[in-house]
């Protein structure tokens, strides 16, 4: 595995009585654009809090930059930039003017603020003022004040919410060009699935603060690989026969037997060899589940 720019480590949080956060492992690798996905309420924001120390997390079970959060506050902090929820912009001052107000307190030549605005397309609007921009402008204009520093890693929650179409293409091939030109590592948040398996290397799903999958992209469209399903008079004596003849049986509910989909003709074979033990074989199928129901069930059912 590459280096972990975010680790958490059995991270439980709570407001008064209510668990937020439940024993979460987050796991985020140098380099990779990590999207957040979870419903509304499941504690997306409250573990980027966390993450940014803002909300103070119990020692030992949060490491950025492989180095304890509470202990390396401030050396850790310098090496991340974040966008949650509105971004800090002063309505009456210009897209450029909130970008120099920004490097004077950090100390930043104002090069930097050039830089940041061509970075996010705000070149020709530089010099409106920010309150009259529109709602994508002002997540770019976020997202640059968070890029001035330099960071190595990015925190955005839900950087795309509330934008039209073109203004989530527009943050999309931002944080693309982000991880791939820039090489920054991003955590991005999302209750949409969809907005996150299009730029996303490694998703990890969380509901009422428990972490429900995490893994690369990959391993989570395996997870919506077509199957077979069965319907089978004598499941046990189905199950025991593919089994013994080198078939993999991934589940059996409601009288129902599923197993990977191969190929057509792999359906009619497998078809016929029941019936020759003796099987009556009710309906044989091939089903998918697309991510997106998928997500749906993984966060329904927990
Ligand atoms: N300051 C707070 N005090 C008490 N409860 C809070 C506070 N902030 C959040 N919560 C509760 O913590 C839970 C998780 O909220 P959180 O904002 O982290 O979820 P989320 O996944 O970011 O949701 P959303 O997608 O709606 O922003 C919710 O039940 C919320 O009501």
């Amino acid at each position: 595995m590459k280096d972990l720019i975010i680790e958490t480590r059995g991270l439980n949080y709570y407001f008064g009585t209510q668990k937020v956060v439940d024993d979460l492992s987050l796991k985020v690798e140098k380099g990779s654009i990590y999207g957040f996905l979870g419903p509304n309420g499941a504690g997306k924001t409250t573990s980027i809090k966390i993450l940014l120390n803002l909300l103070q997390s119990p020692a030992d079970t949060v490491f950025l930059f492989g180095k304890e959060i509470n202990t390396n506050r401030i050396a850790s902090l310098k090496r991340l930039g974040a966008l949650v929820e509105q971004p800090a912009i002063y309505a009456h001052l210009s897209g450029e003017e909130n970008l120099y107000n920004r490097c004077m307190l950090l100390g930043i030549n104002r090069k930097k603020a050039k830089e940041m605005l061509q970075l996010v397309g705000l070149e020709d609007a530089a010099s409106k003022k920010a309150g009259k921009y529109s709602l994508g402008m002002k997540q770019r204009l976020g997202i640059a004040l968070a890029l001035l520093s330099d960071p190595e890693l990015l925190l955005l929650d839900e950087p795309t919410n509330g934008l039209d179409p073109n203004g989530i293409i527009e943050i999309r091939n931002l944080m693309i060009e982000l991880a791939t030109k820039h090489q920054k590592t991003i955590l991005v948040s999302s209750h949409l699935l969809s907005e996150i398996e299009r730029i996303a290397t490694h998703v990890g799903i969380i509901n009422k603060g428990k972490l429900l999958f995490q893994g690369t992209i990959n391993e989570l469209h395996d997870l919506s690989k077509p199957m077979i399903e069965l319907e089978i008079n004598d499941i046990a004596k189905a199950q025991d026969f593919l089994e013994k003849n080198g078939y993999q049986v991934l589940g059996i509910a409601d009288k129902k037997m599923t197993l990977p989909f191969v190929s057509t003709e792999e359906c009619g074979k497998l078809n016929t060899l029941l019936v020759q033990q003796g099987l009556t074989v009710y309906s044989i199928y091939q089903i998918r589940k697309d991510l997106e129901h998928l997500f749906l069930d993984i966060t329904k059912s927990n």
